[in-house]
């Protein structure tokens, strides 16, 4: 383990551009995977989590490589995956995991999915409930997690499932089992989530019917469906533009624009909020990339208020709320934050890890069963501390290495290794910004 203390160091300031989106990288390439013929991807999130998807979809016999900058995905189709020969190891992460159960839910193949400490604690029945309607048959370890066997069933059977938790994961799972699926493939909504899933496949030529009656979504598709391969270009990450977007909000005297961020409004909920509480955001040059909607965020220091967040708004923002924590540390009055049990099940139970990281750098937070109370220090710098414990989470680690730009002594964080999941480049764009 690597631990890293990070300190102030002024002013963040000029440009800079974030990795790719990672729900829409991963996604990229299942769905390449299962085109027929070769998609082409531009801006494809190099981190970890997204490695491992495509370690995995070459195991079932995409070919998956680098050309130049770009990413080239010739695709198996949908229906001919191949038995992987080896576990499926899918490090530290869920959308891995959950999105490719969904996948060989409906083939005809057995796989054996593993993953980290952290990965291996996660919930999995919130998959393998529909996937068994459908009829794959699955061997989970007890407590239904990791490490686990699935065998996949094809032909699947169709069903229509409403959705028991707002997951953008479990809706994605039981849509792809779908693809291979004779009948159609019925998904009811309650809250929306990330609809990332559903774009992408109409831009893979899937038609995906989406309703919306009485504010829940019912999405719909038919299989078997054919995929035609697509060049993508992914938008940069709004989940890793929010550590930028804070930071600058905090640190006095900083104007800092991050180019290219996604601002799906199924993602953007953060920005709103941080607005809510008197953030000065700017968006410039507003424009589509890859389907989705894209501007630069001009983010300038201004004074934060503490709110009462709407708990309506946390799907769109679900794991910006480590970081938003951090916000509130730093804002005049107090944040309350409620509805937030999914937070419990993340690479870490985030309440409690945010809770005991931020009191360890001095900051004054109560611990509720669906949220954090936190009173803020009006500006004042945080006094600092630590080491506060990321428990292999990237984005406990990185909203703490946030905080300590806003503290008097610095924030210790006892391991920097798990930001290679989402974010390789994070300490280096922090050394930029505030060069
Ligand atoms: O579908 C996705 O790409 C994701 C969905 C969310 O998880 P849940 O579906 O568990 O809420 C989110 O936390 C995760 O980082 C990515
Ligand atoms: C929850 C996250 O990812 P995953 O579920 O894919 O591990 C995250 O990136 O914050």
């Amino acid at each position: 383990m690597t631990s890293h203390r990070f300190s102030s160091r002024g002013p963040l300031t000029g440009r800079i551009r974030v990795p790719g989106d990672k729900s829409i990288s991963h996604r990229s390439l299942m769905f390449g995977a299962l085109a027929v013929g070769r998609s082409r991807i531009t801006g494809l999130l190099e981190g970890e989590d997204v490695l491992a998807t495509a370690a995995a979809l070459r195991a079932m016999g995409a070919v998956i490589e680098k050309d130049g900058e770009d990413w080239v995905v010739d695709g198996v189709g949908v229906g001919t995956l191949l038995q992987p020969g080896q576990a499926l190891d899918m490090g530290n992460s869920g959308t891995s995991t959950r999105l490719l159960m969904g996948l060989v839910a409906s083939h005809g193949i057995t796989a054996t999915f593993t993953g980290d400490a952290s990965l291996s604690k996660r919930p999995m029945g919130r998959v393998i409930d529909p996937l068994s309607t459908m009829g794959a048959s699955f061997t989970p370890s007890p407590g239904g997690t990791l490490p686990l066997v699935m065998e996949g069933m094809q032909p699947a059977v169709p069903v229509s499932y409403r959705l028991p938790v707002a997951s953008a994961q479990v809706k994605s799972a039981v849509l792809l089992a779908g693809l291979n699926t004779p009948g159609t493939t019925t998904v009811i909504e309650p809250v929306p989530t990330r609809d990332h899933t559903e774009r992408m496949l109409r831009g893979f030529g899937v038609d995906v019917e989406v309703e919306e009656q009485k504010g829940e979504r019912i999405i719909k598709l038919t299989g078997p469906c054919d995929l035609s391969p697509c060049d993508i270009t992914v938008p940069g990450d709004p989940s890793s533009a929010a550590f930028f977007a804070v930071a600058a909000s905090i640190v006095p005297g900083s104007d800092l624009t991050i180019e290219n961020v996604g601002l799906n409004p199924t993602r953007n909920g953060i920005f709103r909020v941080l607005e809510q509480m008197g953030a000065s955001i700017d968006y410039l040059d507003a424009r589509e990339v890859g389907g989705e909607p894209v501007a630069d965020l001009r983010v300038r220091h201004a004074p934060l208020k503490g709110i009462e967040v709407d708990p309506a708004i946390a799907p769109s923002m679900i794991d910006e709320f480590p970081v938003l924590f951090v916000a509130a540390a730093l804002a005049e009055g107090t944040t309350v934050t409620t509805g937030l049990e999914e937070l419990r099940v993340k690479e870490s139970d985030r309440l409690s890890a945010m809770a005991a990281a931020l009191a360890l750098a001095g900051a004054s937070v109560e611990e509720t069963e669906d949220g954090l109370t936190i009173h803020g220090t009006s500006g004042t710098p945080l006094p600092g501390g630590g080491p506060v414990t990321t428990h292999l989470d990237h984005r406990i680690a990185m909203s703490m290495a946030v905080a300590g730009l806003a503290s008097q002594g610095g924030v210790e964080v006892d391991s920097t290794e798990p930001i290679a999941t989402s974010f390789p480049n994070f300490t280096s764009l922090i050394e930029q910004a505030s060069a």
